[in-house]
């Protein structure tokens, strides 16, 4: 089988990292085109890899002939035209979050697809392939603490870029818990409500930091999240999920920790923890701490592309979900009150 040639949009943080990543360590692909806003971040980078072209418009880098699948790592505003393009093209697309900017034009997305009967779209959402964030989908789905009930989420990076404002720490980082909680509870967020504490004073002026996110399920489970992205410490991502007869964390760098009722005296009240010690490393940012979850996706990426198969990662339907729960949060944020989610029922749209 010919390996998949991909054309990279956006060669910036995120755009650079996956080229190497293609490059070094996917099997079956190789870099074909690297397109960005500024052609010369291409051409450097270009020459860096060899073998591969720039070709200066995006668009046009899409409809190359001699690119198969595309990786969609420019701004998210510039999602929408070059998602559609994808989808004309009829090409396969792993593009970062978010799907796009706004709920109307993520539905407008999510509709173009259906009409094509095939899933052309894979969504960012890197976390569902981290093997802490698996283990715990698995231990629901084994259920060995019984049905879930909550989950408390920490997500607090050392510093965001310049321009970064309050409802970015919404769209950009927490949207990360938004797609968390639909993975492991396999429902919809309802209800969205954000509490800002005293702010951070290291915090750009006007930047509401830390915010603590509520979130209410379909099924009327609790997720509680803290965000906080100036801590000037480290990246840390933190998700306690409790059930109903024990609880497990992932994210203190001790892999999963596990605290369970006590087989042999359960009854009595008893816990004892499966594993694990306090301590150890903080990763200084997501591309340490994500690392391995992002060599997952765009290998699983890569095999659908191959294989010639829908993608089976992350899709439009939850990039949609994930602006719908992030356009109420942000309303929240700046009324301090609750939100609706409002979404369109997924059965409305067929092929979705
Ligand atoms: N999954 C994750 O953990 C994660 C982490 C960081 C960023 N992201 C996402 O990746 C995307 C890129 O983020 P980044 O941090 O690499 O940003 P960046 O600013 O470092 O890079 C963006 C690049 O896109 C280029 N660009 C700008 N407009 C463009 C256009 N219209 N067409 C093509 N290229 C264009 C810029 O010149 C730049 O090189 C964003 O959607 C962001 O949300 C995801
Ligand atoms: O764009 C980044 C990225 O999505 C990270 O995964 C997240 O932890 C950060 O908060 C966000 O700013």
């Amino acid at each position: 089988m010919n390996p998949a040639r991909i054309a990279v949009v956006g060669v910036g943080m995120m755009g650079a990292d996956h080229v190497v990543r293609i490059t070094e360590r996917t099997a079956g692909a190789t870099v074909a085109v690297l397109s960005d806003y500024f052609p010369d971040k291409a051409e450097q980078l270009a020459a860096t890899i060899g073998g591969c072209r720039v070709v200066g418009d995006p668009l046009d880098a899409i409809a190359d002939p001699g690119v198969d699948a595309v990786v969609l790592a420019s701004p998210g505003p510039a999602h929408e035209k070059q998602l559609a393009a994808c989808l004309d093209a009829g090409k396969p697309v792993m593009c970062e979050k978010p799907l796009t900017t706004d709920v109307i034009s993520s539905l407008e997305i999510v509709e173009r697809e259906a009409s094509l009967g095939r899933k052309l779209i894979q969504v960012g959402f890197m976390r569902r392939f981290d093997r802490e964030y698996e283990q715990l989908k698995s231990l629901i789905g084994d259920g060995v603490f019984g049905r879930p009930l909550l989950a408390h989420c920490v997500h607090r990076n050392p510093a965001v870029p310049p321009g970064f404002d309050s409802s970015m720490i919404v769209k950009d980082s927490l949207v990360h818990e938004v797609d968390v909680t639909r993975f492991l509870f396999d429902e919809e967020i309802t209800t969205v409500q954000i509490i800002t504490p005293r702010s951070n004073p290291g915090a750009p002026v006007g930047v509401v930091d830390p915010q603590i996110a509520i979130f209410t399920t379909e099924s009327g489970r609790h997720v509680d999240v803290e965000c906080f992205v100036t801590t000037g410490v480290a990246y840390e991502v933190r998700t306690e999920l409790v059930g109903e007869l024990g609880s497990a964390i992932i994210g203190l760098d001790q892999g999963l920790i596990r605290k369970q009722r006590n087989p042999v005296q359960a009854g009595r009240g008893d816990a004892r923890r499966v594993a694990g010690i306090w301590g150890g490393d903080i990763t200084p940012s997501f591309v340490e701490r994500f690392g391995g979850a992002y060599d997952v996706e765009i290998q699983r990426w890569v095999n659908a592309v191959r294989r010639g198969d829908n993608v089976d990662g992350p899709g439009a339907w939850d990039g949609y979900a994930a602006a719908a729960v992030c356009a109420a949060a942000v309303t929240a944020l700046e009324t301090g009150e609750p939100q609706r989610v409002e979404m369109v029922s997924r059965a409305s749209i067929p092929g979705a």
